[in-house]
């Protein structure tokens, strides 16, 4: 993969108002990341972005999944990627995750490319990618001790960390269990535990709250606002508008393989009463209606 071909803004993709949120140097910026001053001074340059994303296309076959996306987020954000099925979420988060490669585009993480720098960045980055594959003849405590020492940690420091990661998210009672019998909300955590486990730069998790109760999911909250709190950058797919509304301070909408909008949540919600209307708007699926099925009903036949 070469540079980025599409550096243009995407055709009906929403541009958004530079913004910075009040940190010095890592605000959002719109398009390619602009660095000029009050005046149209050019300041010094800043960290790079968490995330920078252009020209980014996948096909498969007729499908053409990601249509040349570009996307731009700053370090400590609790970023949101949310469309509807089949908008090309996973499809994206793989490749900017270096799983799956793209057939165009440009993917960098904290300055450094996925693809001609795999081992760098994968050292920077933590990944709970989705339809999870974990070692399910290990332990919980087991998978993380070998995932720690493959990153290359000292067993000291694998072993007190992940007696705190299986302490905050409540697997202690579970750390001897195989991962085979966990349940689905126990295999998030234990897998968000992993992704952890070498204090990344950038987490991204596909789904971390598909199948998780509401006392995990709180607990994985936890988690993660602790995390961007002392400076860590979480991407996150979801389809649950409240969650990503809640947590979240900045979203980008996709739809049919395209970034419609993108930036800090207000923005991106606009008028809207909440991030759900904005989105159902945006994707177009608010004229969608079950008008045609008046056969269905539970009533009396
Ligand atoms: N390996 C593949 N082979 C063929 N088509 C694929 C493959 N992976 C994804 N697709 C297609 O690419 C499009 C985007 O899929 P993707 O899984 O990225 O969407 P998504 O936004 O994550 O969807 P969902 O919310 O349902 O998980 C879909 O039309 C899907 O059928």
């Amino acid at each position: 993969m070469g540079e980025a071909r599409g550096t243009e803004p995407e055709a009906g993709s929403r541009r958004l108002p530079s913004y910075d949120g009040g940190r010095a140097g890592g605000g959002w910026q719109a398009g390619d990341g602009d660095r000029a001053g009050p005046g149209g001074r050019q300041g010094p340059p800043g960290p790079p972005p968490a995330l920078r994303v252009r020209g980014l296309r996948k096909r498969f076959g007729e499908q053409e999944a990601v249509a040349g996306i570009d996307l731009e987020l700053p370090a400590g954000r609790f970023a949101g990627l949310v469309g509807p099925n089949g908008a090309g979420k996973t499809t994206t988060l793989s490749m900017v995750t270096g799983l799956l490669r793209p057939d165009e585009g440009l993917v960098q993480i904290v300055g450094r490319d996925v693809w001609s720098d795999p081992v760098d960045v994968k050292s920077r980055i933590g990944v709970l990618p989705e339809g999870l594959r974990l070692f399910e003849r290990l332990s919980g405590r087991e998978l993380l001790t070998f995932t720690g020492r493959l990153r290359g940690l000292p067993v000291g420091d694998v072993d007190l960390r992940a007696t705190q990661l299986l302490d905050v998210l409540d697997l202690t009672g579970a750390q001897h269990k195989l991962v085979v019998d966990y349940s689905t909300g126990m295999r998030k955590k234990i897998g968000l535990a992993a992704a952890l486990l070498h204090n990344p730069e950038v987490l991204f998790l596909d789904e971390p709250f598909e199948g998780v109760d509401p006392v995990s999911a709180q607990v994985i909250r936890g988690v993660l606002v602790r995390y961007t709190s002392s400076g860590g950058t979480v991407v996150f797919s979801s389809h649950v508008m409240e969650l990503v509304e809640s947590l979240c301070d900045w979203v980008a909408v996709m739809a049919a393989g395209r970034i419609v909008a993108h930036g800090p949540l207000a923005e991106v919600r606009g008028g809207a009463a909440t991030l759900q209307d904005a989105f159902l708007s945006l994707v177009g699926a608010d004229r969608g209606t079950a008008g045609d099925l008046d056969w269905l009903g539970g009533g009396p036949k």
